[in-house]
């Protein structure tokens, strides 16, 4: 089966251990989780190394608590030269219950040599948005 180009699902669970004073799955850890399916999808569409420039835009739409399992969703949306935006959704659920969408961000990801310089990409024939 081939595998999709700049497109990443990752699979969590809220943990206690991830959790605030509420319950909740903390802003924080969302954060990192949402950062680090950007960075899957970008390095998977450039097929070399990318860092994170900016954060955009995050909303967090909906608590999530402990135990619930967590799907983040991250595809490329735009393709510059060296530099891409990447939409991220989070989609909590409980077994035989709908998926709730709870976190949605935009990053900006830029393809680095090994020295950590801007490279350009060699797949701009990607270069549209898709809104949030
Ligand atoms: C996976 C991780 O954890 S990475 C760790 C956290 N991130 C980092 O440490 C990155 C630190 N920052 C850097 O190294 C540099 O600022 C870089 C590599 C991101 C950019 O370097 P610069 O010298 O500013 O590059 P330059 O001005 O040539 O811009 C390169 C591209 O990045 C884009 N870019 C740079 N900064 C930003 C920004 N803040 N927001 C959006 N895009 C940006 C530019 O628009 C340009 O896009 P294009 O090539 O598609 O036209």
């Amino acid at each position: 089966m081939t595998k999709p180009i700049g497109i990443v699902e990752l699979q969590e669970l809220v943990l206690p251990a991830q959790a605030n004073h509420h319950g909740t799955l903390f802003a924080g850890q969302g954060l990192q989780l949402m950062a680090k399916a950007a960075f899957l999808a970008a390095r998977s569409l450039a097929q070399r190394e990318v860092v994170m420039a900016a954060v955009s835009r995050v909303d967090f739409v909906a608590p999530a608590p402990v135990g619930h399992g967590l799907t983040l969703r991250a595809w490329v949306s735009r393709v510059g030269r060296s530099s891409m935006t990447v939409c991220v959704t989070g989609l909590a659920d409980l077994p035989g219950t709908p998926p709730e969408e709870i976190l949605k961000g935009l990053f900006e990801m830029v393809a680095v040599d090994a020295k950590g310089r801007p490279v350009s990409l060699d797949c701009a024939y990607l270069n549209q948005e898709t809104p949030l």
